[in-house]
């Protein structure tokens, strides 16, 4: 899979811009703050159907205009479609070849794509929520089924929730009403610890194999799924429950507590691992992530590097390039502000390279090498 052009308007720091990718390696480059990252989330968004910063669609649209649009064309196994989003007065419309989608979710999976950010690392640093949400993502993209679930499992535990904080409030409890939404919580909880634990099982060589590709086997390491739902006697432990959740006023079992421990040599990465080694640890779980998804969906996704190169020794970026190089990667887009140092590394690779120069929003000059 690939895109072959990409038309933003008000979108960012973007006034009016059009770009006609190459099938190989998209170079972006420019200062700090002319717009590299900016035209990878423009992508994002019509793969995902929102910023991969920001949760509200205000902040996408450039400062003092009324509207934004992105057009773009992806092809898939030889067929073009015109994916759009216009964003007015609050409101998104997202379509496919001119027609707006009955559902959102409808359009997430279609055009497969990973992301690797700088903020990737946040998945070591931060709570558990940001990891569930990383790999939420990816097996939404994987399974559509996946994403409904998720969608149910969240609007049945916060309508418990929020019986549970009126109960609080007013003193009473009715067992019953709070009875009622066990089943559902239940049911789809069971659904997606076993499409997570079956997914994990399958992620882990993938990662493991790219971890030592990217590192040449300098380190072990692995990643466990930890989840209340693994106890066999979880509808007990979750029933049981149910005195701390009205003292809480919030369900404290189930899958949206579940966690992903990141591990190196045994030991959890967060707090023995180099930044070095944290960011090559998060650049492997992208790049397995790839992988699984290139699978499931009989594609090869796009894949986005914004900035990857700060951090990792030579050696690494040297893999790196070598991976994505190799047959296993599709279309690549790269943002790189220091181009002249890395094109020592780019010299090498063999899929055709087209360099765009930004400068505030706007594109310079196209170079194909
Ligand atoms: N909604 C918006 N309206 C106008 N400008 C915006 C908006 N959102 C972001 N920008 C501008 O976009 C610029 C940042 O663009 P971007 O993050 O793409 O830069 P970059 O080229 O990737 O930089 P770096 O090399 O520092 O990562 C900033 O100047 C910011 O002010």
């Amino acid at each position: 899979m690939r895109i072959k052009n990409l038309n933003l308007l008000n979108f960012k720091n973007y006034e009016e811009e059009s770009l006609e990718f190459s099938d190989g390696v998209n170079i972006l480059t420019g200062n700090n703050g002319s717009g590299k990252t900016n035209l990878l989330d423009a992508i994002h968004f019509l793969s995902m159907s929102k910023s991969a910063f920001h949760s509200s669609d205000n902040q996408s649209l450039k400062r003092g205009e009324s509207f934004f649009s992105v057009f773009g064309t992806f092809n898939k196994n030889n067929t073009d479609y015109l994916i759009s989003t216009l964003f007015q007065a609050g409101k998104k419309i997202f379509q496919a070849d001119k027609k707006n989608y009955d559902k959102i979710t409808d359009h997430i999976g279609r055009f497969p794509l990973i992301l690797v950010t700088p903020y990737d690392t946040d998945l070591i640093r931060e709570g558990s929520e940001e990891r569930r949400k990383f790999f939420d993502s990816l097996f939404s993209q994987i399974d559509k089924n996946y994403l409904l679930s998720l969608i149910r499992y969240n609007h049945f535990l916060k309508q418990r929730n929020s019986l549970l904080k009126q109960f609080a409030e007013k003193r009473y409890t009715d067992f019953d009403l709070l009875e009622s939404y066990d089943e559902p919580i239940l049911e789809e909880g069971f659904k997606i610890f076993s499409w997570r634990k079956n997914l994990i099982k399958e992620f882990l060589p993938l990662f493991n194999n790219t971890y030592d590709l990217l590192t040449h086997r300098k380190e072990n390491v692995s990643l466990t799924h930890q989840s209340d739902v693994a106890d066999p006697e979880f509808k007990i432990t979750y029933k049981n429950a149910i005195q701390k959740d009205l003292i809480l006023e919030r369900t404290t079992k189930g899958i949206h507590k579940d966690d992903y421990q990141f591990l190196i040599e045994g030991q959890s990465i967060k707090s023995t691992g180099s930044q070095g080694q944290q960011k090559s640890y998060v650049l492997a779980l992208k790049l397995a992530s790839y992988h699984l998804l290139s699978k499931y969906s009989h594609t090869k996704p796009l894949l986005l590097l914004d900035d990857i190169f700060d951090k990792l020794d030579e050696e690494r970026i040297i893999s790196l390039l070598k991976m994505i190089d190799g047959d296993d990667f599709g279309q690549i887009l790269i943002t790189e502000a220091k181009l002249e140092r890395s094109m020592e590394y780019f010299k090498n690779i063999k899929k055709q390279i087209r360099i765009f120069n930004i400068s505030k929003g706007k594109i310079l000059s196209i170079q194909n090498v």
